[in-house]
């Protein structure tokens, strides 16, 4: 993939731009193999990619310059702004957002916030674009309401310009930088989730829930993981653990299994509550709790436990419960196959059938990947 960004030497995030994108693959699966040397893998599945382009559904862009001519993109260590409206990592309807979003910016007198002078309002744009009918989600991070009546009172312009803003949002966030939202959402729209469709598994995005950022290959995933556990035979019960808007579960769940879905955010839940009812499941059950304590304060055991944790792993509390409990089937898919891996030496009793690599983020070292692990 060409990026002038990169070539000039401006944005440098991509650290695998120059390396082919065969190449990348190939190291990729050659680190997760290194990574799982120790463990017996049954079948290696070949590595799932998508499109090596325009693959991401979401910008965050730190916005910066001034009101009149705004930058949206990123600063760098130093602290120079630089303008990422040509990333070529975002679909091809983003940069004429971007500009009009500029000329919002400065008709709404939205101060850019300085992060040297700790001053200025508006400190990030959250731009998120649903595969489905090409609807926006559209999150405006401010440093306070200072500004808020300001950006109503502009918001009839932007909606006539852009008619794709399905949901808007302001988040608030009064602390200076380090983390990039607070907990106070604003809704601006009487709308506030967006659409998504994965192979015909309707799913809602909403602007404080986790959404995958590579919809095609995170497509190809959970369709593998609904593969994967129809090819397993009878399961009559599955946990989804840290399953977020429900993306794996309502894909493998049928109308004759037991589906429970556990994550720590209420705003996921809700979406993946609607989604199962609009799919007509029935025999479903979605709870914003704790994966590791629902699991360890739960006496029974399903036929398949599916886990899609943070970088940070599922941890030892929850391996040794799911040692003790020992369901017949583990599903584990990681971002981080570090932590998958060293989760999956404490399954002492599980072997693993199977392990596939999803290519998520082209161009970096990160990737997905899926075990499937059966009990001994
Ligand atoms: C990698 S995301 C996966 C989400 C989902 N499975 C999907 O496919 O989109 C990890 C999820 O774990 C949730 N999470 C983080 N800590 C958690 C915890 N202690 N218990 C339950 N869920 C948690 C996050 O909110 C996030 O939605
Ligand atoms: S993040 Fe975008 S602009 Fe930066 S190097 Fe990657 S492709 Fe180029």
């Amino acid at each position: 993939m060409h990026c002038a960004l990169y070539t000039a030497g401006t944005c440098r995030s991509c650290q695998w731009l120059d390396k082919p994108y065969s190449q990348q693959l190939a190291d990729k699966q050659q680190d997760l193999t290194d990574l799982l040397s120790e463990l017996p893998v049954g079948e290696w599945c070949e590595p799932v990619t998508g499109s090596e382009s325009a693959f991401r559904n979401k910008a965050k862009m730190v916005v910066s310059g001034s009101v009149e001519r705004p930058l949206l993109g990123m600063l760098h260590r130093e602290g120079t702004p630089v303008d990422l409206c040509e990333c070529p990592l975002y679909p091809a309807s983003f940069p004429a957002v971007f500009s009009v979003l500029k000329t919002f910016i400065a008709r709404a007198g939205l101060t850019p916030y300085n992060v040297a002078r700790k001053r200025g309002e508006l400190k990030f744009l959250l731009l998120t674009e649903s595969q489905k009918d090409g609807g926006m989600m559209l999150r405006f991070v401010l440093r306070s309401d200072a500004k808020l009546a300001q950006l109503r009172a502009a918001l009839p312009w932007l909606q006539q310009q852009l008619p794709q803003l399905k949901v808007i949002s302001v988040n608030i966030q009064p602390v200076h930088m380090a983390i990039l939202e607070g907990d106070t959402e604003i809704p601006l729209t009487d709308v506030q989730r967006l659409e998504e469709d994965f192979n015909h598994v309707p799913l809602f995005i909403r602007p404080q829930s986790f959404f995958q950022t590579n919809p095609v290959v995170a497509e190809k995933l959970y369709a593998t993981a609904r593969d994967w556990v129809r090819a397993s035979g009878d399961i009559t019960s599955m946990w989804d653990l840290f399953c977020g808007v429900g993306g794996f579960g309502l894909h493998c769940a049928t109308p004759a299994m037991k589906l429970t879905g556990i994550e720590i955010s209420a705003e996921a839940i809700d979406c993946a509550k609607e989604s199962a009812a609009r799919l007509g499941l029935q025999n479903v059950e979605f709870q914003a709790l704790d994966s590791t304590g629902f699991a360890t304060g739960k006496g029974e055991v399903p036929d398949l436990v599916l886990v899609n944790p943070p970088r940070r792993g599922i941890g030892k509390t929850l391996c040794e419960y799911l040692g003790r409990m020992a369901p017949s089937t583990i599903l584990y898919s990681s971002c981080n196959a570090q932590t998958m891996a060293k989760d999956l030496t404490l399954l002492t009793e599980y072997q693993i059938e199977r392990v596939q690599l999803f290519d998520m983020f082209p161009h970096t070292a990160h990737y997905e990947v899926m075990a499937l692990l059966r009990h001994r």
